[in-house]
């Protein structure tokens, strides 16, 4: 094909899945793979990972071509490892006509009523956590982030916040992470078989809670007990949307897996940039602080405090831009077509490379600068990609905005910290962009802050 996108599919059958995987095991993570290409073929390439050949796209214009889909022409694909560890009755699998239905129906976690009890329970433990630093500790971010997160979002999903199960589903869901970028390999003692077999364990969690539920009266205010109520309503109406057992547990782990690493490891890079640049924290403290003094202390968040942090909405903003979490979308091609001058072919991947977008000179000014003010203006349509955009964009938005603005909030206002090590390593194996040092701090409490936690 002459118009074919430029680059090389490598070896045959094995493609470039080698290059891809090494890099996943170097230091900068498997983004590198990426980069390199892109800087060697420009914004249009293509490859070929694990026997499909992979095309990666890093133009706004093309963003909105793939992600808007007008035209019909693509739709959501991941690799099928990764489809066999989340479920096929995931959100993330989903063809086009049943992806509408699982998003009603899940679209209740993210309603103003249940957004603003979450950010009060966010809130609180939060508080509860920050609290436990003494002055001069030195606290692993990611790992805090990543106990609070989890406890959140396993409470408002399933109503388990404490105690040993709520650990084990906690090492089960890392492990299917791990997992995740793992050859699909079924042999015994293989990350992809450790990836399987925890996803059977949470199976099984998940039915116990559910048959619990169902037989023993259990009841719960949470997301689970939402769905479990929506399947006895739509037995008398036939017209009410609902989702079978298995899909209601598919689901409850995508949304586990999508909302708890993310959000960690997006509070952990925003933590790194805030502390090394001393300009942007100071103005951020100057807000926060002046708006701690407006709420009656020892109050928690609501939903509405938070639509009041505009300086802190951009912080939250331009982190998430730099460090790109989630830094490609990958497409499925359902028809031939042309983008960028070149052919695609029907049963590709196009991957939409957010990440290139987000650190493109031409879209964003002096791009490696963590400059919040950057978004005082519009942006450029397609220039902020870090929630996807379009029928597929993020289900979780505003709950892991919510997240990060509730623990900047009470961070700026009960410390000062200093980063200890600023290696910018990522961490291997890990699907989202992560921090391999976990982004290790000093933190010392601030000698008059105004809203004691
Ligand atoms: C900072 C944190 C987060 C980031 C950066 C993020 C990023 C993204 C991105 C980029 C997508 C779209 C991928 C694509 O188009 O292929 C996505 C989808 C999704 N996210 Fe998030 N996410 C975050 C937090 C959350 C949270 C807290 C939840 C829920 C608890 C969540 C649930 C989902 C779900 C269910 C989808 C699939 C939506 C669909 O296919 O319709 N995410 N996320």
């Amino acid at each position: 094909m002459s118009d074919a996108p430029p680059g090389s599919c490598g070896l045959p059958l094995l493609g470039e899945t080698v290059q891809f995987m090494a890099a996943i095991h170097r230091g900068r993570g498997f983004y590198d793979f990426v980069q390199s290409r892109r800087l060697r073929y420009g914004n249009c390439f293509k490859t070929n990972i694990f026997g499909i050949t992979q095309v990666f796209l890093s133009s706004t214009a093309s963003a909105k071509m793939i992600l808007n889909n007008e035209s019909g022409k693509f739709t959501k694909r991941y690799i099928r490892s990764i489809a066999e560890l989340v479920g096929d009755h995931s959100i993330l699998c989903a063809s086009q006509q049943h992806h509408k239905l699982l998003r009603t129906c899940l679209g209740n976690l993210f309603s103003t009523a249940s957004l603003s009890k979450f950010t009060r329970q966010f809130d609180e433990s939060v508080v509860q956590s920050l609290e436990g630093w003494g002055d001069g500790d030195i606290v692993i971010i990611l790992n805090e982030a990543l106990e609070i997160t989890f406890k959140a979002i396993c409470g408002i999903l399933i109503g388990l916040e404490d105690g040993d199960e709520l650990k084990t589903l906690q090492k089960d869901i890392d492990c299917i992470c791990k997992a995740m970028l793992a050859l699909p390999l079924r042999l015994p003692w293989t990350r992809f078989r450790r990836g399987l077999q925890a996803r059977e364990r949470i199976m099984r969690t998940l039915e116990t809670i559910t048959s619990e539920r169902r037989h023993r009266g259990i009841s719960q205010d949470d997301f689970l007990q939402h769905l479990l109520a929506l399947i006895e309503k739509a037995y008398c109406d036939v017209d009410l949307p609902r989702l079978t057992d298995g899909e209601i547990k598919d689901n409850i782990l995508t949304m586990i897996i999508a909302g708890q690493d993310t959000t960690a490891s997006a509070i952990t890079w925003m933590v790194k940039y805030l502390g090394e640049n001393q300009k942007a924290l100071d103005i951020l403290r100057a807000e926060q602080l002046h708006f701690a003094k407006r709420i009656s202390p020892g109050s928690r968040l609501s939903l509405e405090d938070l639509s009041q942090m505009p300086y802190a909405s951009k912080v939250v903003k331009e982190s998430l831009r730099m460090a790109s979490i989630v830094p490609w979308f990958p497409r499925l091609v359902l028809q031939d077509s042309k983008i960028e001058g070149y052919q695609l072919k029907r049963g590709w991947t196009v991957n939409v490379d957010a990440r290139s977008i987000h650190l493109d000179p031409s879209v964003h000014t002096n791009p490696h600068e963590f400059n919040p003010s950057r978004f005082d203006d519009e942006s450029k349509p397609y220039s902020f990609l870090a929630f996807g955009m379009g029928a597929r964009t993020c289900l979780g938005t505003n709950m892991a905005r919510a997240m990060m603005l509730v623990f900047l909030h009470r961070l700026v206002t009960s410390y000062e910290w200093e980063v200890m090590d600023s290696d910018s390593t990522l961490e291997k194996w890990a699907m989202f962009s992560r921090l391999k040092n976990g982004c290790p701090v000093m933190v010392k409490r601030l000698a008059d802050h105004t809203t004691p936690v």
